[in-house]
């Protein structure tokens, strides 16, 4: 099969929940991908495929949903996994960025030796939505000095251009578009 006929197949695996968690929201659920085993391995597949060559040495997973696939990536790339975590959740110090959300506010937080100036990290998380998740990650990651970046959603609300937000100077790479 071609490789975007199975990007449409693990689209159309993905769950929509009209007005979750506020009126108005059509949220995309994962959860109908990752819990079949072969859409799970064959997402898995395409992701470690794109970023197997890149040197990447580390896999910074947004909190929550971005650290079920990103864990998975970066063990399979033999690379680390740093959290990038809601307030308050990590145990040292952190440096901590603020920012909306489609549907509220919040803010992101890394532990300040997560990353160094020799990383070439890879920044996953499920979904952008209006960016100011991933932006305030890219951010977080940018504090450090990497020597490169890539970012990756497995979907991406066109419509919402949260694309717009993040720096161009990095890949940004979506397997899947709304
Ligand atoms: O592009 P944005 O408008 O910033 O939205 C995208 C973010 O929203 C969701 O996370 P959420 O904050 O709902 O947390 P969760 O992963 O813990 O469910 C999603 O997993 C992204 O992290
Ligand atoms: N529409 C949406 N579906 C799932 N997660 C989201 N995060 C932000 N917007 C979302």
């Amino acid at each position: 099969m071609s490789e975007s006929k199975i990007i449409e197949e693990l689209k159309a695996s993905i769950r929509n929940i009209p007005d979750f968690p506020k009126p108005g929201i059509q949220f995309k659920d994962i959860t109908t991908l990752l819990q079949n085993p072969v859409y799970l391995q064959t997402l898995i597949n395409l992701l470690v495929k794109k970023y197997q060559n890149l040197g990447i040495t580390k896999v910074c997973c947004i909190e929550s949903r971005g650290f079920f696939i990103g864990s998975i990536v970066a063990y399979k790339l033999n690379a680390g996994i740093v959290p990038i975590r809601k307030p308050g959740k990590l145990p040292a110090e952190t440096i901590s960025k603020s920012f909306t959300l489609e549907y509220g506010e919040d803010s992101l937080e890394i532990h300040t030796d997560a990353l160094t100036k020799d990383d070439v990290v890879l920044m996953h998380d499920d979904l952008l939505a209006t960016g100011g998740t991933a932006e305030a990650a890219q951010n977080l990651a940018l504090d450090f000095r990497i020597a490169e970046l890539y970012m990756n959603f497995i979907i991406e609300l066109d419509f919402l251009k949260g694309r717009d937000k993040l720096n161009k100077n990095y890949d940004i790479h979506t397997l899947i578009h709304f």
